[in-house]
This record gives C-alpha cells, sequence and structure tokens, in this order.
C-alpha cells in the first residue's frame, strides 16, 4: 500500500502513434522524445477507462534465446538477470507510476521485470490475487523478433483479459486518444505504507508452468527436461533449465548482441551452423534436435538435422494438428478446430479435412486466433511468421510448439527406443506429405524499406501473380514488410486488392510507375 499525490501535466499529441499488429513498434529514438512513451500509456488508460484495470504486468523483451538440445552440460550463467539494462527498469516505473495516478489499485510486476509474452498471457488468465483478484489486462513491452538496443527498435502493447493482444475496436480509440492528448497523469510523490495502491512482485514462471502442466500434458518429455527446474530465473528457468540433456547459448542483453532475434534461417545462423548445416564430416554430432525462439519467446523454428532439414512454420502448424491428439493428452482426445492466418499455406485445411475439423482463416494478427478460442472454437492454430499456439493462452507460444514437437517425436520413437535409427523430425514431415501431399510458398521479407519502394514492388508483386495466373499456375505468394506503418501497409493493401480487379488499371498503373 502507498500514498501518493495525483497531478496532470501537460502534453502535446503525436500523429505516429497508431498500434499495428502487435501494438506500437518504433525505432527507439523515437520512444525517446519527451512524452512520447508517457501519450501512449495514458491514452491507452483513457480508451480502456480507469475502472476497468485493477492489474497490470509487464514483458521486457530483451532476451535472443537460441537453445539445442544435446550431451553435453550446460553453461548456464545464474547472473543472467543482474544483466537487465536500467532503460527498462525505469519505463517500467513510469507505467507504475501512471497505473496508481489513473486509478489502478494493484500492479502485478514479473520478478526482475521479466516475462515472455506466452506468460503474461498466463498471468493475465490464471494468476488469482490473495484477494481473488485477477488481472485486467497487461502492458508488454518489447521489440519481439525485431532488432532492438538504442539505436533500433523497441515496442509496447496491451493485452485484454482474455490474455490475448487488445481488439481493433480498443487499439483504435488509443490511436485516437493519441490525436488529441492534452494531459498526462502521474505522481508528485509516492510513500507508504498507506492507502489504495499494491505493486506486488511475483515469480515470472509460476503460472505458466502451472498453465502448462508439464507431466500431465507433456508426459513423454517431462521427465526428460523438467525434473531439475531451478526456481528463480524468470521465465527462462523453465524452458531452458539445468539439465544434462539441454545445452545453451544464451544471449541477454539490450539490442539482443547486436543481432536479429527473428527465429528463422537467416537470424538463427549461429544455431544452424550449431546443427551441422552444410557440414559432411562433423568432427561433433550435431544435436538431435534444435529449436530457435525470438527475444519474447512466442516464435519458434524447430530444426532436426541428421541431413539438414527445416520445418516450415505452415508446414509445422499442420504436422502439430495432425499428431497432437495422439501425442498431447492436453487435446483430451479431440480438437475444437483449427485455424491459419490468411498467408499461411493450406496445409492446414486438408489435414483439417482428413480429420474432419473445422478449419479458420483468419488476418494477420493473434488476436483473430483469440476470438476464436474464446468461442470454444479452435484448438490449434499458427502464422507462417513462425508462430504456433494453441488455446491453453491466447499468444502464440514457441516454447509450446517445441514442446508440440518433442511430444510428437517421443510419440513416434515410444516403441523404437532400442533401434539404432530412430524416426526423424524429417521422417514425421516426409511422412506427413506422402499422406496429405505437400504445399509449396514462398516467403520475402523486405525489411527497413521506404513506403514508395514497397509501393512499387507490390506493384511488381501483383504483375507477377496475374501473368501466373495467366498461364493457369496455382500460385500462392507471401510477402511481408517489416518496419512499415501497419495502417498505411493496410490501407495500400486494400487499394491494390480493388485494382487487382482490372488487369488494364494494374497494368496502367505498373506502366506508369516504371
Ligand atoms: O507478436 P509478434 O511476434 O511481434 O508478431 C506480430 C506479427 O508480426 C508480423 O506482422 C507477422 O507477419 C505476423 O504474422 C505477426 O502476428
Amino acid at each position: 500500500m502507498a500514498t501518493f499525490k495525483v497531478s496532470s501535466v501537460e502534453t502535446t499529441p503525436f500523429d505516429d502513434q497508431k498500434p499495428g499488429t502487435s501494438g506500437l513498434r518504433k525505432k527507439v529514438k523515437i520512444f525517446k522524445q519527451p512524452k512520447y512513451f508517457e501519450n501512449f500509456v495514458q491514452s491507452t488508460f483513457n480508451a480502456l477507462g480507469a475502472d476497468k484495470i485493477e492489474i497490470i504486468s509487464e514483458s521486457w523483451g530483451i532476451l535472443s534465446v537460441y537453445t539445442a538440445l544435446r550431451r553435453s552440460v550446460p553453461g548456464f550463467s545464474q547472473n543472467l538477470l543482474s544483466q537487465l539494462p536500467p532503460t527498462l527498469f525505469s519505463l517500467s516505473a513510469i507505467i507504475i507510476k501512471m497505473a496508481a495516478a489513473n486509478g489502478v489499485s494493484r500492479i502485478w510486476v514479473g520478478q526482475n521485470g521479466l516475462l515472455s509474452t506466452p506468460a503474461v498471457s498466463a498471468v493475465i488468465r490464471e494468476r488469482v490475487g490473495p484477494d481473488g483478484s485477477k488481472a485486467n489486462g497487461a502492458f508488454l513491452l518489447t521489440a519481439s523478433h525485431i532488432p532492438g538496443g538504442q539505436r533500433e527498435d523497441f515496442g509496447i502493447k496491451y493485452n485484454i483479459e482474455n490474455g490475448g493482444p487488445a481488439p481493433e475496436g480498443i487499439t483504435d480509440k488509443i490511436f485516437e486518444n493519441t490525436k488529441t492528448i492534452k494531459d498526462t497523469i502521474g505522481l508528485t510523490s509516492l510513500t507508504g505504507p498507506e492507502g489504495q495502491f499494491d505493486v506486488d512482485v511475483f515469480d515470472s514462471a509460476s503460472d505458466y508452468v502451472k498453465l502448462m502442466n508439464f507431466e500431465k500434458s507433456y508426459p513423454s518429455i517431462c521427465l526428460a527436461m523438467f525434473t531439475n527446474v531451478v526456481t528463480t530465473l524468470g521465465f527462462l528457468k523453465m524452458t531452458l533449465m539445468n539439465h544434462a540433456c539441454f545445452s545453451l547459448l544464451v544471449f541477454i542483453s539490450e539490442d539482443f548482441g547486436g543481432g536479429h532475434p527473428d527465429p528463422n534461417l537467416t537470424y538463427a545462423k549461429e544455431l544452424v551452423a550449431c546443427m551441422g548445416l552444410g557440414k559432411t564430416n562433423t568432427e561433433q554430432e550435431p544435436p538431435e534436435f534444435g529449436a530457435a525462439a525470438d527475444g519474447d519467446a512466442d516464435r519458434n523454428m524447430p530444426l532436426h538435422i541428421l541431413i539438414w532439414f527445416f520445418v516450415t512454420p505452415s508446414d509445422s502448424v499442420a504436422i502439430i494438428a495432425a499428431n497432437s491428439v495422439q501425442t498431447i493428452p492436453y487435446f483430451s482426445g479431440c480438437l475444437k478446430g483449427v485455424a491459419r492466418s490468411m498467408p499461411t499455406s493450406a496445409a492446414l485445411d486438408v489435414v483439417a479435412t482428413h480429420l474432419n475439423l473445422k478449419v479458420f482463416e483468419v488476418p494477420t494478427g493473434w488476436k483473430f486466433f483469440g476470438n476464436l478460442m474464446d468461442a470454444g472454437m479452435c484448438s490449434v492454430c499458427g502464422e507462417e511468421s513462425f508462430g504456433i499456439g494453441s488455446d491453453h493462452i491466447r499468444e502464440k507460444d514457441g516454447i509450446w510448439a517445441v514442446l508440440a514437437w518433442l511430444s510428437i517425436l517421443a510419440y513416434k520413437n515410444k516403441d523404437n527406443l532400442r533401434e539404432e535409427k530412430l524416426v526423424t523430425v524429417e521422417d514425421i514431415v516426409r511422412q506427413h506429405w506422402a499422406t496429405y501431399g505437400r504445399h509449396y510458398y514462398t516467403r520475402y521479407d523486405y525489411e527497413v524499406c521506404m513506403t514508395c519502394n514497397l509501393s512499387y514492388l507490390l506493384f511488381l508483386v501483383i504483375r507477377t501473380v496475374l501473368y501466373f495466373w495467366k498461364l493457369h499456375f496455382k500460385f500462392k505468394l507471401c510477402c511481408f514488410f517489416k518496419n512499415v506503418d501497419a495502417g498505411g501497409a493496410k490501407e495500400l493493401m486494400a487499394h491494390l486488392v480493388k485494382l487487382q480487379s482490372s488487369l488494364d488499371v494494374v497494368n496502367k498503373h505498373a506502366n506508369d510507375c516504371w
């Protein structure tokens, strides 16, 4: 409990605070403008209505974690958390004070401010305070899969009471507020111990671990992976525990060590090398299984290499869906339905047809899966951007996806452990293709582009697609534009979709362009 004085401070609006698919992501230098961060937080409080909020937890996306299952004993530093950058703590303090001033009665902060995004979702859904209170939502501070640090990106997003990202109704309101905001409300003094405001620091991992119910839900692997869990290392402890079968390469720093934490073949190159790509005669036998996660642990990339093999995210979600009922007791013998984002390949749809399941196609963004899950219509879902999850929470979950894969591997090898050759990820994927057919697609990432160049590029893409259609090829193409204002990209897309209806018009625009 604490006493404090509330004061209102004049501010001027910024016109560029429109939240994208995953909240507000900008360069740190933009966030550093006076009042920029406070304006967004205040606009969020204004959009929610103070009486709606009681508890807020936070997540720092400052971890770039590559893990590999190996036979060696890990080198695991117990002091990792002491390296958390002070800037992030000061942002936490700003939110705490503004929350108090805006009428929030209690805040939950993960120990050291360190949670994964899936863990935040679990906390909102599962954590119950001593007086029976539950979280109304959470601020998450993370650059996610984007490069972080002083010269790179930072992000803030708000998740609602179902544990998932705020829906467009709320983010639109936040944006409207950011354009008209005149005051932010803060504290001039904060002393205790009287008054109606609590800050509880809690064990970052316990709610997630409880929810995952490892021993019951993942029985085939929990004994191998979760026996030696140490209980003091934030969310890392239950994912990268000190076990003889687990070896870690962990980088913790404000700027991801200068790296790009997107878990794909390009950016997880240390992992790819460690898994033996391109080596025919490795001195050391490569690990049997490796996985990469992004900065906030919601994206994943499982790798399995005996002969180098990579599973695309679209195949990955289809294979998990096809095998999950047999291999993961959490699903209690049935899936409620499955879903994928629009650019994700239709491999999942084929599985759904075979299993007589409903399949849904949703726009990009995890909030759309959340709606289906809240309605009890979806158990497993995924996006081609390395995000896969289930209805245990309302965020994608890199740890869950890796556990799902390990469960499948364990199941396929259960009668096979004494054999020379185990069933591999590659065997499972090839068997899947043989059963369900194979889907091909290409993903292109264009990063840090000017909007005008992107418009030009979109014209090229549309021309190419139309060309292929004309030749009666079946063609599926995904394009992703990062570091672009999501609202602008959406409008541009809508405009171009209209243009697609007429080849002549597209050609005219395209010709004007070059
Ligand atoms: O929450 P994040 O990991 O940052 O991902 C948020 C979104 O980022 C990009 O827009 C991807 O294309 C989406 O598929 C993803 O949902």
